[in-house]
Parts: C-alpha cells; structure tokens; sequence
C-alpha cells in the first residue's frame, strides 16, 4: 500500500460508478452491489470472526448503500452468521426488491421496530448501512434513532463505505446528530472518500478488486495489493490522506 492514501469526493465517486456503468464500462449496477457487499461481508469476517459473536444487525438506508447491507447480509448467512436486517424504508425497485426476496428465501429476520436501541442490544456488531456518498444532512427519521445509537458505543459498528451522517468531504459535524459518531471499524468501496481523515477507529478496509488500471489511473487511484482470495485489503489507519 503507498504512504498516500488516495480519496475520491462525492462527485468523483458518482462519476466514476457512471463510467463502470457507460456502454464503454459495461458493468450493471447489480454486478457494483454484489461485489461491495462481498467485500463488506470479508471487512466483517477479518474484523469480527464468527468466533466474536454471530448476530450482526445491517441497518440498511433507502440507497444503494443500503443495498450493499442486503447483499452482506446474505454473504454473512452463508460464511455463518446470523444477520439480522433493519430495513425499515424499502424502496420498490426490481433491484432491492430482489434482494430482499433473496434473504426471505434463506429465512433471514427483519426486524424493523422503532425501538433500535433494542434491537442494537440483541447484535454483537453493527453494520451501518444507511448513507453512502449521495447523503445529504440532516438524517431524517427513522434513521436519526440508528445514528443515535451507533454513535452511543453500545455496539460496535463498522461502516459501509462512510460513516452515515458524516458530510462525505468534510467528516463529522461540528456539533449535534453524529457529531460524535465513531464506527470501530470501515470499509471504503473502490476509493476512501476525503472525510476519512477524521476517521478513529481501529482498522479500515479498501474493497473493489475489479478496478482496471485504465479507470484507476483516469482517477488517480493506486490498486491496493489485494493478497490470495480477498476482495479487500486493509489500510494503516494512520495513513496520510490525499483528496484527488
Ligand atoms: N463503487 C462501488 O463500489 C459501489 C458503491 N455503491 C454504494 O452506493 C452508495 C451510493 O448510493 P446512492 O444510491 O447514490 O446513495 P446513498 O445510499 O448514499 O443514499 C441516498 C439515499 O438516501 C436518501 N437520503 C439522502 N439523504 C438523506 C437524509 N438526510 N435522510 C434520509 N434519507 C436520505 C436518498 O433519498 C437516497 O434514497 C455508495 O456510497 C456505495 O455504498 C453501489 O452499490 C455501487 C457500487
Ligand atoms: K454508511
């Protein structure tokens, strides 16, 4: 891994899931989706082993943030865990649709109660799900209440792509909801975003090992050194930042 960690802005990022998506790229966003939560489910086996606790609660948002969480959640079932997913603003679309179908078909409970706390205190890790780089503050409700309680500590919570909450180039705000929110751990899908410089957790993780060098190089990216199997590799979480 180089000693400068590349980061891509909110736009940059959109416009470059546009490009795998062009006629030229050729990928479908449910191909992108597949593989995020694939390296979301490996950030999760690397950083919580089954062997810390089986229940992992995916709080998946409207987006396709929280669609990674859905595509995790059945990754998890199959690597043995017993995911548990919060999805309480499902959007109809044939994509999301499908992916719940998916988790139903393998008797996977939902569990949408207006009480998180509770449902919190019955996982033994968080995967926040909700905003990735489309989030516009403030968070609306429901999703307020997950923030709380993520940012709270009562669980340890890894982060999908960015901290829910956070402005995606500039962290955390300066005060009130998710000011204080630190997840343990992150995972960054293709490229960090530049707010992860005000990430303090314990380990981060970079997953998208399906980039080519032509379209890392047309965004400045390095390719991390991917070992054996994985779709992901971890990053110093000390590492110095640059935003491209
Ligand atoms: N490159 C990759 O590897 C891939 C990454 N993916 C993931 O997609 C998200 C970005 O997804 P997008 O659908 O553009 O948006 P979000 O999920 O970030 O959220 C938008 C969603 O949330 C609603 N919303 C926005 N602000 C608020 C708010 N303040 N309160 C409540 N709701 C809000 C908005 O209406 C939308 O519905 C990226 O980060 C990756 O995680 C893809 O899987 C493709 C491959
Ligand atoms: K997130």
């Amino acid at each position: 891994m180089p000693a400068v960690l590349k980061t891509l802005g909110a736009k940059a990022a959109a416009d470059l899931d546009k490009d795998l998506m062009s006629d030229e790229g050729g990928y479908s966003i449910d191909q992108l989706m597949e593989l995020a939560g694939l390296s979301v489910s490996q950030a999760i086996y690397k950083a919580h082993p089954p062997n810390s606790g089986k229940r992992i609660l995916l709080a998946c948002g409207p987006g396709n943030n929280g669609g990674d969480g859905l595509v995790a959640a059945r990754h998890l079932y199959h690597l043995g865990y017993e995911p548990i997913v919060y999805y309480p603003r499902p959007v109809h679309k044939p994509i999301y649709d499908g992916l719940v179908k998916q988790l139903h078909g393998l008797h996977i409970k939902f569990d949408d109660r207006e009480n998180f706390k509770a449902i919190a205190q019955d996982s033994d890790l968080i995967v926040d799900a909700l905003f990735g780089f489309s989030f516009q503050p403030p968070v609306r409700e429901p999703f307020d209440k997950a923030i709380e309680v993520m940012q709270s500590g009562v669980k340890p919570v890894l982060a999908v792509d960015t901290p829910s909450s956070w402005h995606v180039d500039d962290g955390p705000q300066d005060e009130g909801l998710g000011s204080k929110y630190q997840p343990d751990y992150l995972i960054s899908l293709t490229a960090a975003k530049p707010n992860v410089k005000h990430y303090k957790g314990k380990r981060h993780f970079i997953g998208g090992r399906f980039l080519g060098k032509d379209v890392a190089d047309k965004y400045g990216l390095s390719i991390p050194d991917y070992q054996g199997l994985d779709q992901i590799a971890e990053v110093p979480v000390d590492i110095k930042v640059e935003k491209l």
